[in-house]
């Protein structure tokens, strides 16, 4: 994998058939195809290893006095500034044509000049690597290997390890399995990252000709955008959450939907944000104070065992039945829809344990929703088995659920191969990294993003 030709996401045998049984469905052969299913799969493959072609941020609209166009411009001159200091066109922004407080930028790849051999080589991480594919520069924190004498200042040429057997401080030639990720400069030197005791932090590598083009903004302008994937800013909207209400997020951290929803609900009424690890949860609270949030109480806490009868809604969990308006489950899943991802090393005994795992957060989320309320479950990944499926198995086992529309509904809908009907199929919003291949000729911000799953019901009455 150390050259530029088109590369497939790696995944272990077992789970490789697993994920083609669900593309290749007896329901999905039927309507397709066989050659077609096949082409879908193998387009999944490539797709999961590749980043998606824009960059999405949602912007703040409580900052500048609500003057949206002054944090466009504030975002447009950092973004050029960022450009023009690495020599790249300035890339095309522009506001998402249905979600207004959104900014697309067109990343720009993969560069298919040859690689600089001539270059040292530095060895970064695998997940150094996949942000790096998504304009990330390389921090001192991701570097495995540096050759021996290498000084801030000098071209190099940036490979991830696939496999994560580089060990800490190489200086030798990596010859193990490795993806080429661009080329960029030194801004620190091997001795100052690897041997000298006050060890640094910050950019280790600034990419000048990373594969794919992108903009570098995480913590940037960060009280006035927030760099998040269209399908989890599409995900908040889904739950349409009302200034007033009492919303729970029972999967919360690192809390990009639960700033969202307050945002969207204006900072008034109250959301609960649940995560079961304290340090994933200090992250909301941190991410909602920077956004000036007030209206979200952070909880570290299990969600399934948050209903307690005899507890009080107003405090910290757990709370009686039919506590809130709205719930979101966006909970753990094998997130095969997370792109790039060169390797993936999960094992199929994992991959099969997330539904039967989610199962007990929805029996829970139904309990905490008031007649009437809403419950919106998302995944970021692309099984059947925790998605449409999930779905199937919900509606059967809780019947005061009722399946509803989505707004906005940007993604493609359910895919076959559940006991689902096409018109309950029709409901579902599923992203899917296929889809523009598939389907259209244009690179469309809608159709080229990660991949996720969202489904919205209604409570229609208490059990
Ligand atoms: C997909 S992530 C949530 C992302 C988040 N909604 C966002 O948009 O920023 C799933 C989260 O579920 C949390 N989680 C896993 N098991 C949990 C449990 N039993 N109770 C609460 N949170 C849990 C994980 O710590 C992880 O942060």
């Amino acid at each position: 994998m150390s050259d530029k030709t088109v590369q497939l996401i790696s995944l272990r045998n077992d789970v490789l058939e697993n994920l083609e049984k669900t593309y290749l469905n007896e329901q999905q052969v039927k309507e397709l195809g066989l050659e077609k299913c096949e082409e879908q799969f193998h387009e999944l493959l490539v797709k999961l290893a590749a980043p998606p072609a824009f960059t999405t941020l949602r912007i703040n609209p409580r900052v500048a006095s609500g003057d949206k166009d002054a944090v466009i411009q504030l975002v447009r001159e950092e973004i050029e500034k960022q450009y023009l200091r690495k020599g790249w066109l300035t890339p095309e922004i522009i506001v998402h044509p249905t979600l207004t407080d959104v900014l697309v930028i067109s990343n720009r790849g993969p560069n298919l000049d040859p690689i600089q051999t001539n270059y040292k080589e530095v060895i970064v991480d695998h997940d150094c690597g996949m942000a790096v594919l998504r304009g990330a520069d390389v921090f001192v924190q991701g570097i495995m290997g540096a050759h021996q004498d290498l000084q801030a200042g000098d071209s190099v040429v940036v490979y991830a390890d696939i496999d994560g057997v580089c060990r800490r401080g190489m200086t030798q030639t990596f010859t193990g399995n490795k993806k080429y990720v661009g080329s960029g400069v030194m801004r620190a030197s091997r001795e100052q990252i690897f041997v000298t005791k006050e060890k640094i932090s910050g950019v280790g590598v600034e990419m000048t000709q990373p594969l794919y083009e992108a903009p570098s903004l995480y913590g940037v302008l960060s009280a006035y955008i927030f760099p998040q994937n269209l399908p989890s800013i599409v995900c908040s909207r889904v739950l349409d959450p009302k200034p007033g209400e009492t919303i729970l997020d029972m999967c919360a951290a690192p809390g990009g939907k639960t700033v969202h929803i307050a945002t969207l609900m204006n900072n008034i009424g109250r959301v609960v944000a649940l995560d079961k690890t304290p340090q994933k949860v200090e992250k909301v609270a941190k991410n909602a104070a920077t956004w000036g949030i007030t209206c979200i109480e952070t909880y570290p806490f299990d969600s399934t065992q948050a209903v307690d009868e005899a507890a009080d809604v107003s405090g910290p969990p757990p709370y009686p039945q039919s506590s809130f308006d709205r719930v979101l489950l966006d909970g753990p899943c094998s997130a095969f829809g997370q792109r790039p991802c060169c390797k993936n090393r999960m094992t199929l005994n994992t991959l099969k344990s997330y539904s039967t795992y989610q199962r007990k957060f929805i029996e829970k989320a139904v309990q905490l929703l008031k007649p009437g309320g809403v419950l919106v479950y998302s995944t970021c990944t692309i099984t059947l088995d925790e998605n449409e499926r999930q779905v199937a198995w919900t509606l059967q086992n809780c019947p005061e659920l009722s399946l509803e529309e989505q707004v906005p509904h940007l993604g493609g809908h359910g895919m076959l191969g559940s006991t689902m009907k096409r018109e309950e199929l029709q409901k579902l919003q599923r992203f899917d990294p296929t889809m523009m291949a598939m389907n259209h000729d244009q690179v469309d911000v809608n159709l080229d993003t990660i991949g996720f799953f969202i489904a919205k019901f209604r409570k229609i009455y208490k059990r």
